[in-house]
């Protein structure tokens, strides 16, 4: 997606993930890295300098949080940044009012009637059934365009290819449709000229009176989507944005950019032809998918969280040197506790996720519980040399803890192979703390 931009900004972070010291001269080059990549996709240059300097001058002043290393410092800022450009969060489309009216705009070409299909079928799949009335009077296909397309989806349509007033058609779709939970309008995207289109879509709002007017912007058009927001803004209140044709799009992240900047909220990108190629946007996630982060966010986020950073440390360090004991297992058990179960918090790490042993991919809350109590009938020397864990020692074990032999012998069987797993990618790294792990899978 967005062309070079996302490929660009995941190499930006990798180096920065790799970096051995972070410095004054480090972070600048990462800035402009960034404003490299930012440029390249058609981001106002003012926006980019305002970015780079908020980055640098946050970077360089700002003391890390405890608990977070410089490294992670920087890439949390810059995340932060780049989703403030955005907009920072989601906002959701809120089907309120009966009939919930909502009219299209957007110039032709924009992707408005593909969009009207897909916002129907992302509907639908909410279990919403809408209805459509075309007032576009300019496009002779558009009517057709959208016949086929409500016959696809099992959808009510208004229009009427031989009337030629818009007003007219809106005016008999809303009474066609009255008692619909919501109502779609599409509108003409060319006009006899600019002021024209805009004076019709002026007056067609006054006689819709939508709960929603959405505007298609087409992304490849760049920060010239500012503009145009602004042009169309004037006619009517704009409740949000699609940005569409987001998929390869070398200037996506201009036209993102812009838009965000002109007020109202990009609630959905258009990321393809298909009627599927379409996402409720959110500037966070998004922002961290561009980065190539996966969820490295909310594993920062977490690794905060946890009670005990010392023993969080010393775990992680003998998970990635091969030093991995059963105590280190119990200590990884009980942070887990805080952060969830190994694999979700394995997952959040991009490109780990695939590497979890299946035995742990298996864990479930309750076998972790059992394994905790199995573990408190372990001596501490059992638990710290579990060579010496045979036979004889099994089977006290099970009886102090009320389970099977089995049961212990499937506990050591998941040590081990967690062991080993965890020795595999400590020898990729060098081992050290939650950071040094992030970044490993980072490169
Ligand atoms: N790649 C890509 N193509 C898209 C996307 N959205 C729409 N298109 C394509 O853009 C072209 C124009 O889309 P339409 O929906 O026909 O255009 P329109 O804006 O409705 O035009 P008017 O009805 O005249 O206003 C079509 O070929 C669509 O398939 C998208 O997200 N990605």
């Amino acid at each position: 997606m967005l062309g070079n931009l996302g490929e660009n900004l995941t190499n930006t972070m990798k180096k920065l993930a790799g970096m051995a010291v972070i410095d004054k001269k480090t972070i600048k080059e990462v800035v402009k890295d960034i404003q490299r990549a930012l440029i390249q996709s058609d981001v106002n240059i003012q926006l980019v300098l305002k970015l780079s300097k908020t980055i640098e001058d946050r970077a360089l002043n700002e003391k890390p949080p405890k608990g977070i290393t410089p490294r992670e410092h920087v890439i949390t800022i810059v995340y932060e940044e780049m989703v403030n450009l955005l907009g920072e969060k989601s906002h959701e489309l809120n089907i309120d009012d009966k009939p919930f009216k909502i009219m299209f705009l957007g110039l032709q070409g924009s992707g408005k009637t593909t969009t009207i299909g897909k916002l129907a079928r992302f509907l639908q799949k909410k279990g919403y059934s809408p209805a459509i009335v075309s007032t576009d009077t300019w496009r002779p296909a558009a009517y057709e365009q959208l016949r086929q397309l409500t016959e696809e989806l099992n959808i009510s349509l208004y229009g009427d290819p031989n009337n030629k007033d818009a007003l007219d058609l809106a005016e008999k779709g809303l009474k066609k449709f009255k008692n619909q939970k919501i109502i779609i309008f599409d509108t003409a995207g060319r006009h006899k000229d600019e002021a024209d289109l805009l004076e019709e879509m002026e007056n067609l709002s006054s006689i819709i009176d939508p709960n929603e007017a959405i505007l298609v912007i087409d992304g490849t058009i760049g920060q010239q989507a500012h503009d145009q927001a602004n042009a169309f803004a004037k006619t009517t209140d704009i409740g949000s944005i699609i940005v569409t044709k987001l998929d390869g799009s070398a200037k996506g992240g201009g036209a993102l950019s812009a838009v965000a900047e002109v007020g109202a909220p990009i609630k959905f990108i258009g990321t393809g032809e298909r009627l599927d190629d379409f996402e409720v946007f959110d500037p966070e996630r998004f922002i961290s998918r561009l980065l190539g982060m996966g969820d490295i966010k909310t594993l920062i986020e977490k690794a905060e969280e946890v009670i005990d950073e010392d023993v969080a440390a010393e775990t992680m360090n003998a998970m990635l040197s091969g030093k991995f004991t059963i105590k280190d297992m119990k200590n990884q058990f009980d942070m887990m506790g805080k952060m969830g179960p190994v694999q979700q918090v394995m997952n959040m790490v991009p490109g780990i996720g695939a590497k979890i042993p299946k035995e742990a991919r298996k864990m479930t809350e309750g076998k972790i519980d059992k394994y905790k109590i199995i573990m408190s009938s372990m001596s501490i020397y059992e638990m710290e040399n579990p060579k010496v864990i045979k036979k004889s020692r099994i089977t006290r074990i099970a009886r102090g803890a009320g389970v099977r032999n089995e049961e212990v012998k499937e506990l050591l069987k998941y040590f081990n192979s967690t062991k080993k797993a965890m020795k595999g990618i400590g020898k990729r790294g060098g081992g050290g703390g939650i950071n040094r792990l992030v970044s490993q899978f980072m490169k």
